[in-house]
């Protein structure tokens, strides 16, 4: 009787079943293929049950990629879903997810007129500069006049992550109690545990008819994340529906007039004040909040992380830029965003991508080193157009959050690089950094921390 059945037992049958199952399908792939022959660009040879339900094609080159994304671009701008992003993007109804087309649209203009416009990146630029410097601050203390190593990615993931919820929620510093970090830490975690399942490879979406199957017990883990990330989405929505109600009332009795809108604000006024007759959903803004958390969180901490990184591991070019910052800015007086944007071209010097094409060595001489001069005069650039440098991708669905990484990652560099002598600890050598955004090694960015010019400029 299958109630009696241990476990065990359980998973033995399930995968004889599996097994013999897969070796009909593939004789009977087998008898299709000699049916009709594709020509295929080259590749390794394709497991046929997988490679009837899932032919991949990879663009490792930036030629190959310029042809799929610059003249196809059409024909490829919707993104597949899987079953996790389907669940977390709430059925496709975010802007990652959303199939290329009217909804798809509406979504991109919302976000690139309204809530990450140049205006709105610009208006939370001092939120920007006091969470940076509230990182570098607990990192010169923490370490003790370069005693004690302290914990660079945490203060680097904290910070990126307080200011996008910054922009998103117009919140004080999240991280000013230990209460507050709490509530920083919990989007993190969910962030984490998002992306994690994001990563793992979901056997039901490669072979549909084996999803039953689900080894990695991923359906109860997703059904978990999804439920505590819809609570805090709601849970943001509904406090700025309220705070919008009270603020409305003020106005009606004192003419009082609204503080710097937040995005949720954005959000929302725009459900009201909508003039095209087109509108969003509370569902459909809930998917927005989470591309936003989602979206533009992870990636630029471990963006920075990868770039500090390298920064620790060659103190010579750490050296270089700190006597150009030295020359540029000098010491008494701390780089302001604007200075950076005109110094140094936006991303063009400091950005280190590890994707295929940017190690490609017909492309860039020592595509494995961290070599940021190969940019110095170099005419590339971030913004799309150079296929051999995409660190944003390129064409319709490229990176709508591009402005707001290039200033806090050049912001936040260019700060550290200003203020901080940063040498790596004993315990650590060099070669354990490397490829950290690729291997997601967490736990191994530490460095001991001197600061550099006069501690007044960056304690409060
Ligand atoms: C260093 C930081 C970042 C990197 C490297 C990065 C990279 C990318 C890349 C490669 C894509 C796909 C482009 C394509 O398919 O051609 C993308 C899409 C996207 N990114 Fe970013 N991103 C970053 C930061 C951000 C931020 C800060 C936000 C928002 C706050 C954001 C929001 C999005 C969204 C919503 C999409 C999907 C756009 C669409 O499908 O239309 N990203 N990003």
């Amino acid at each position: 009787m299958e109630s009696q059945w241990t476990s065990v037992e359980k998973q033995v049958w399930t995968t004889v079943l599996a097994l013999s199952l897969t070796l009909f399908l593939i004789i009977v792939r087998r008898g299709r293929k000699t049916s009709k022959n594709y020509r295929m660009p080259p590749g390794p040879w394709g497991f046929p049950v997988l490679a009837r339900r899932a032919s991949v094609v990879v663009a490792s080159s930036s030629k190959v990629a310029e042809e799929f994304l610059k003249a196809n671009d059409r024909v490829w701008a919707s993104r597949p879903p899987g079953t996790v992003t389907k669940v977390l993007s709430y059925n496709c109804s975010d802007l990652i997810c959303a199939f290329y087309g009217s909804r798809w649209r509406y979504a991109r203009k919302i976000f690139m007129v309204e809530l990450l416009s140049a205006r709105r990146i610009s208006s939370f630029q001092a939120a920007r500069k006091q969470e940076i410097l509230r990182a570098i601050n607990d990192a010169i203390t923490g370490s003790c006049s370069g005693t004690v190593p302290v914990q660079l990615d945490i203060l680097i993931r904290r910070s990126t992550t307080n200011i996008v919820m910054r922009m998103l929620m117009n919140e004080q510093s999240l991280t000013k109690s230990p209460d507050e970090r709490k509530i920083s830490d919990d989007f993190h975690q969910a962030v984490k545990d998002g992306l994690q399942l994001l990563e793992t490879f979901y056997v039901g979406d490669f072979i549909p008819w084996l999803d039953w199957v689900d080894p990695q017990g991923l359906k109860k883990k997703l059904s978990a994340v999804s439920k505590k990330c819809d609570t805090m989405w709601q849970g943001i929505l509904d406090d700025h529906k309220r705070k919008l109600e009270a603020a409305r009332g003020d106005q009606a009795t004192d003419g009082s007039k609204n503080e710097e809108q937040d995005i949720v604000d954005a959000l929302l006024t725009r459900l009201v004040d909508d003039d095209d007759g087109e509108n969003l959903t509370e569902v459909e803004m809930k998917a927005l909040i989470m591309n936003i958390i989602f979206a533009g969180t992870d990636t630029t901490s471990s963006t920075l992380q990868a770039l500090l990184g390298e920064l620790l591991r060659n103190p010579g070019i750490m050296e270089k830029a700190q006597a150009e910052m030295d020359s540029v800015v000098g010491r008494k007086r701390l780089v302001e965003d604007e200075i950076l944007g005109y110094e140094i071209p936006a991303g063009t010097t400091l950005f280190v991508n590890l994707h295929a094409i940017h190690r490609d060595p017909a492309l860039y001489e020592r595509p494995l080193d961290f070599y940021p001069e190969r940019f110095l005069g170099s005419e590339k650039d971030v913004h799309g157009f150079d296929f051999d440098l995409l660190p944003f991708g390129a064409g319709r669905r490229m990176c709508p959050g591009k402005g707001l990484a290039l200033a806090v990652v050049l912001y936040i560099v260019a700060l550290f690089i200003q203020t901080c002598d940063l040498r790596l600890p004993e315990n650590l050598k060099p070669e354990d950094l490397t490829d950290l955004i690729a291997l997601r090694r967490n736990s191994l960015l530490q460095a001991l921390v001197n600061p550099r010019i006069p501690k007044d400029l960056v304690m409060f």
